[in-house]
């Protein structure tokens, strides 16, 4: 069983990648969190994979409410992963899933990297598609290396751009200042179709007068809204006009 993440569509494409590999199915944690549907009896399960996005070097807020709050019964363990998908570093993110199931009777068997473009688009800039195609075909040769692992049941801990987490933490308490949704922005040009809030993971926007508006001082920031808005109406300060949307091409809406 997998459980991921994904707002662009990159952790979206290791998950289901993986599932496909070995004729799994795939949990998407925002829909397991709005239905309530949080204990699992994996015992007959092949796999336990948590897939997600890293976010200023540590957990999206949302992966980390689902791993607090999941419930995983089993006789025996299943072989049990983690892959972090990430633009630049990934910090510490694999460290405290580790810990917060391990807190609870879970350990991990592996952690895995999967390196994608960074679809932080306050900083980096994803108009070149020359650039984003060779990451993204970059990603599907190390997505290839991490699915033998899996399939070898390898042990360990397979990442190069991991961060000590006491460093780690000093960079991920600034997500909390920068997941404040007055921090975006819709534009004149908006139609209102709605697909924003549709796609927010957490329920956050709400149309009003043909308008998106957010509903909680602070969402997860995954910037699916931003991505996915068919005019492009939606920014975060005054880069991400700048630096395009992006949605993994193997995950087409
Ligand atoms: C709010 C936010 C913070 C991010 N922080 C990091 C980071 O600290 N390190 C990094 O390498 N990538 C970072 N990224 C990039 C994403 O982790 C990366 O692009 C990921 O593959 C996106 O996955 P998705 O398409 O499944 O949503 C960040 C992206 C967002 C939206």
């Amino acid at each position: 069983m997998i459980f991921y993440f994904s707002a662009t569509g990159n952790s979206e494409h290791v998950a289901r990648s993986i599932a496909e590999a070995n004729d799994d199915r795939l949990a998407y944690i925002p829909d397991l969190l709005t239905s309530g549907e949080l204990s699992f009896d994996v015992s007959g399960e092949k796999m336990i994979g948590f897939v997600s996005p890293t976010y200023y070097w540590g957990l999206p807020t949302i992966v980390e409410d689902f791993l607090r709050r999941v419930e995983l019964s089993f006789e025996e363990r299943p072989y049990t992963f983690f892959v972090a998908t990430y633009g630049t570093k990934n910090g510490a993110i694999t460290q405290v899933a580790e810990r917060i199931l391990k807190d609870k009777g879970v350990d991990m068997d592996a952690s895995y990297e999967v390196r994608m473009p960074d679809t932080w688009t306050p900083v980096f800039d994803l108009t070149n598609e020359e650039n984003i195609s060779k990451r993204v075909k970059t990603a599907d040769e190390k997505l290839e290396e991490v699915m033998c692992q899996i399939a070898s049941r390898s042990k360990g801990v397979f990442m190069k751009d991991r961060i000590p987490e006491f460093i780690s933490k000093m960079f991920y308490s600034l997500y909390e200042k920068a997941r404040r949704t007055e921090n975006l922005t819709v534009e004149e040009h908006c139609t209102g179709c709605g697909r924003c809030a549709e796609f927010c993971p957490v329920h956050a926007i709400k149309m009003c007068d043909g308008r998106p508006e957010w509903t909680m001082d602070s969402c997860v920031m995954c910037l699916g809204c931003l991505h996915r808005c068919p005019s492009f109406a939606i920014q975060y300060g005054d880069k991400t006009k700048g630096h395009g949307q992006y949605i993994n091409p193997h995950c087409p809406e």
